[in-house]
């Protein structure tokens, strides 16, 4: 899962999927006349013709290749003929959900003891959305100073807790301003945790199981993708957030036991690209839009496919995020809105045994 290839520099350049990739890739203009002020960097324009569009799918303009999945199922489920077991079901969540999980996303899942990429480097933090919201600021502190109940709880040996903006630190570089945490807020992982430099699920990690509701939600959306009369049992969750820039490279989550079981996959905030590869990164990948409440389901032989996102759109026009924006205009909702319109999120619900 999110290894970097193995192969030289030069070879991974030149397959397919790499190619794709760097298509899509958020690139910005060197050219200064292109842009309207020197402070304000363009993105270099893409060419989107190819990306498979689902929003105009549910409308009835089908693509030769896609079909609709014949089911009971609540949502019209869609299929690509070159890639059994992947199921793309457009517009899966209300805006009201959406904006629910986009709450949980930023306020609970990141809470210990749940881990996050920041984790490695400061401890647990807690309650980040907040302090990000009060310009508070996270401090290194001498431990025999403080209160032991206001320490962030660190046990990698170096003490961390959140102060008002204006505390007066001893080192520029030991003073980091919540809100930079939260941009650089990549993933949190919920459920049995994920052990990155050993690439492989740590039982003995404390945690705790993935709220109910989300299971609940996980479960009824696997149906389409599950074994006849399985039933789906979500163990882990890995959020992913990304801002402007951000992206996925090409990979394979291949450190569950039972690839029959879907990973349950939950698209929120800014639009997307998807590239659904083959089994190989040489085969040409398949672009797709993910859009917020777009769900997709990788079980079966989709599981040995790479893939990954190269691009979210943050630009008004392509970040299609009107209707949460709505939703989030009041005044205790701005800095969700603040964060949404230029980042997206991803929650992913795997079956690890
Ligand atoms: O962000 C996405 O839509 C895909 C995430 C993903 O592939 C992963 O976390 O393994
Ligand atoms: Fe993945």
């Amino acid at each position: 899962m999110y290894e970097s290839s193995t192969q030289s520099p030069n070879d991974s350049e030149r397959t397919a999927f790499r190619k794709a990739e760097k298509k899509y890739k958020l690139y910005y203009e060197t050219d200064t006349k292109k842009c309207s002020s020197k402070r304000q960097k363009q993105p270099k324009p893409i060419d989107l013709s190819d990306v498979l569009d689902f929003k105009q799918v549910l409308d009835g303009q089908i693509p030769s290749g896609i079909f609709k999945l014949q089911s009971d199922f609540d949502f019209p489920v869609y299929c690509i003929e070159t890639h059994p077991g992947f199921y793309f079901i457009p517009a899966a969540l209300s805006i009201e959900e959406q904006c629910h999980w986009i709450r949980e996303s930023l306020t609970s899942f990141p809470q210990p003891p749940n881990r996050t990429n920041h984790h490695a480097i400061y401890g647990h933090i807690h309650d980040l959305f907040i302090a990000a919201q009060k310009t508070k600021v996270l401090t290194q502190v001498d431990a025999l100073d403080l209160d032991p109940a206001s320490l962030q709880n660190s046990d990698i040996g170096t003490k961390w807790h959140f102060s008002g903006e204006n505390t007066t630190v001893q080192k520029e570089d030991s003073a980091i301003p919540a809100s930079a945490l939260l941009r650089k807020l990549r993933w949190s992982t919920l459920g049995l945790q994920f052990d990155w430099s050993k690439r492989n699920y740590n039982v003995c990690i404390p945690h705790n199981k993935i709220p109910e509701s989300l299971c609940q939600l996980a479960k009824r959306m696997a149906a389409p993708a599950m074994p006849t009369g399985e039933d789906f049992h979500p163990e882990a969750a890995i959020v992913n957030y990304f801002a402007a820039g951000d992206m996925l490279g090409g990979h394979l989550d291949d450190m569950e036991a039972d690839w029959s079981k879907p990973i349950v996959s939950i698209s929120l905030g800014c639009k997307a690209i998807f590239l659904l590869g083959g089994k190989s990164r040489d085969d040409l990948p398949v672009a797709m839009f993910l859009r917020s409440g777009d769900m997709v389901l990788m079980a079966g032989q989709a599981r040995e496919c790479f893939h990954g996102v190269p691009r979210i759109f943050t630009d008004k026009e392509n970040a299609e995020i009107t209707p949460l924006a709505l939703h989030f205009s009041n005044q205790e909702d701005l800095g969700f809105l603040d964060y949404i319109r230029c980042s997206r999120i991803n929650i992913n619900i795997r079956q690890v045994f």
